[in-house]
């Protein structure tokens, strides 16, 4: 898309299917809203999961409100262009990750993963064993206050860092 231009977003919020979530190349431009109120009012009326934006938005405090999830890089009052091009339904770059079409979209308050509906088993696999991982480590964290850090020690003494001041309990 033509920088700060949102023609092409309101394409696609009218043409997404319940379920969707649209994810917008911006190209991280930040001086105009390519997305505001209406539009995500509209996205929640047609059912769809959530807003991804590589770019600036406006109405943010009112959206905030909706209980709907919108993600952006910032936001401006100022307005969209709408002179387009752009293209709907393609792969798209945001950084250096590409997100194709009917790639899954997972995000909270830490940010968001994309991957491949082949790859959701997989990953759901080595979540689980990650915060099983994480789990048994704030256990110990809570119990006793320990942490395994060995890694970080042999990383230490491998990479031979040199320690200036020695820190006293
Ligand atoms: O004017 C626009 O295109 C964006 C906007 O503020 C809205 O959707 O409420
Ligand atoms: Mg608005």
């Amino acid at each position: 898309m033509t920088p700060g231009d949102n023609t092409l977003v309101y394409y696609a919020v009218d043409n997404a299917k319940p379920g969707d979530v649209i994810v917008v190349s911006g190209l991280g431009f930040t001086e105009r809203a390519i997305l505001g109120e209406m539009m995500v009012t509209l996205a929640i009326k047609r059912g769809l999961n959530g807003l991804v934006i590589h770019g600036a938005i406006r109405d943010k405090e009112e959206i905030s409100k909706l209980d709907f999830p919108v993600y952006a890089v910032s936001s401006t009052s100022n307005s969209p262009l709408r002179n387009g091009p752009g293209t709907v339904n393609t792969p798209i770059a945001i950084g250096n990750r590409v997100i194709y079409p009917g790639d899954i979209v997972v995000g909270d308050q830490s940010g968001i993963v994309t991957f491949h509906p082949e790859d959701a088993d997989d990953l759901y696999e080595a979540s689980l064993k990650a915060l099983e991982k994480e789990n048994k480590q704030f256990e110990a964290i809570n119990q006793d206050g320990s942490l395994d850090l060995s890694w970080l020690y042999e990383k230490i003494e491998a990479d031979n860092y040199q320690i200036k001041e020695k820190f006293t309990k």
